[in-house]
């Protein structure tokens, strides 16, 4: 333990314990962030949990939860933790091998006094990220717009990539900035373990809409596209735009992007997994997946820059690539004129839609078991190439990481 960390512990605190159930990669990423700061942590194995847990929890602890979906966390402390014991809740908007530095961390001070919440603030401050103050409610909503949502994309393009056989990288219609963000975090969410995102799609409630109105654009999307209806199509994808984006046109309405893009294609272009793919001249692409995204947001009423403060990376590199898109009315065009020319890519698209229907199917129907066998049949195709996909989307994600801050 560094003793200059230690000058950071306030005075009254120099004996305040930290106790942290789940030595997973959360709980780890914690303990040695904690320690190295200076607190001191127990870390409880699951035996002594299960004994300490719920009634047996130390007199006026403070206890919390670090899942990404509330309202099952917070039931289960309200069921089981004496009404002495305070409730502080956190959630970290990142996974364990980003620095935490400046990332957004939930805090939700459920039941505690203003001490008490105080005292966990004061531990959470070593991982020197950007605190944000939610109910648990908020927390839930906000996180199913910013990332159950997202996940959905990213796993719909997966099953298809691997309905269709194809590792993306090495065909040509997966080349290009825009494709090695689709690419890099389809393989970084496939390369995790499934609980991770089973748990924040099936246990929040607030998700489940989400995630089928995303299913229902896509499908209605790709019908456009199928009966050639390409003034229906571009009168919904630009009305959508507007209601997402703002309207460029109307001075009283000005787009809510930034001056800057979020992303930029140089740095993007980079990070291909492919190396054939590098030297070919992208296919046309009617980027589906991505009108879609703009078409449920615009449903559901979400204007997705208002959910920064809750966002992960993996959602700023997402609404990047979108923005990205959007932002060029040469590109839109052209991809809302190949959506209905270009008939080379309709069965991956099909694939695409069944994919997102069977995992809105699934959360909807609250099946983990399912859930896990569909996710895990398609990582264990892609798991030949996680080593080198994982080094990629790394580094990606590290490059972008500094522009998009929130
Ligand atoms: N991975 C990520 O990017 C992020 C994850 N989270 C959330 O953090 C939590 C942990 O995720 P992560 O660390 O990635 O997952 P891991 O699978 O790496 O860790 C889960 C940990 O929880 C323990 N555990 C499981 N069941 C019980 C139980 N019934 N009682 C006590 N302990 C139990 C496991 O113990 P054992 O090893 O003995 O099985 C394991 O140590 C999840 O809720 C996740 O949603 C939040 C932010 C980011
Ligand atoms: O950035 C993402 O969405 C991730 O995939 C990492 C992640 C997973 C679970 C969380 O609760 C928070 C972050």
């Amino acid at each position: 333990m560094a003793s200059s960390a230690l000058t950071d512990i306030p005075a009254g605190m120099e004996n305040f314990i930290v106790g942290i159930i789940g030595m997973g990669d959360m709980g780890k990423m914690y303990a040695r962030r904690l320690s190295d700061a200076g607190w001191n942590v127990e870390a409880a194995g699951i035996d002594r949990v299960v004994a300490e847990y719920g009634p047996s929890t130390k007199q006026n602890a403070i206890v919390g939860g670090q899942t990404s979906c509330k309202d099952p966390e917070i039931k289960a402390f309200e069921d089981h933790l004496p009404p002495d014991v305070d409730i502080v809740s956190c959630h970290s908007l990142h996974g364990p091998k980003v620095d935490s530095k400046d990332q957004p961390l939930v805090l939700i001070k459920h039941r505690a006094s203003d001490d008490s919440f105080n005292k966990v603030e004061t531990v959470l401050r070593c991982l020197q990220s950007k605190h944000v103050y939610l109910t648990a409610h908020e927390h839930d909503r906000i996180t199913a717009d910013t990332q159950a949502v997202t996940h959905a994309a990213f796993l719909s393009m997966g099953k298809a990539w691997h309905s269709s056989r194809q590792f993306p990288w090495e065909g040509a219609r997966y080349v290009g900035g825009i494709e090695n963000v689709k690419i890099n975090l389809t393989m970084r969410i496939y390369s995790q373990k499934w609980h991770v995102y089973a748990g924040l799609a099936i246990l929040n409630p607030e998700a489940r809409k989400q995630i089928n109105q995303y299913a229902e654009s896509v499908t209605e999307l790709y019908k456009l596209m199928l009966g050639g209806h390409h003034a229906e199509l571009r009168e919904r994808v630009l009305r959508a735009k507007e209601k997402v984006f703002g309207s460029d046109d109307n001075p009283g309405d000005n787009p809510k992007w930034a001056d800057k893009p979020l992303l930029r294609d140089a740095v993007l272009d980079q990070f291909s997994l492919g190396q054939r793919a590098a030297d070919l001249a992208p296919l046309p692409n009617n980027h589906l997946s991505l009108l879609a995204m703009v078409d449920c947001w615009s449903a559901l009423g979400i204007v997705p820059y208002d959910h920064m403060i809750c966002s992960t990376p993996l959602f700023r590199l997402w609404l990047g690539v979108t923005e990205n898109l959007f932002r060029s009315p040469a590109r839109l065009d052209e991809a809302l004129r190949v959506a209905v020319e270009d008939n080379t890519f309709r069965s991956e698209d099909l694939e695409f839609t069944f994919a997102a229907r069977g995992w809105a199917e699934c959360v909807g129907l609250g099946h983990f078991e399912t859930w896990k066998e569909r996710f895990v049949n398609t990582q264990r195709f892609f798991e030949p190439r996680f080593a080198q996909a994982i080094e990629v989307g790394n580094a990606m994600v590290k490059a972008v990481l500094e522009s998009t801050k929130p």
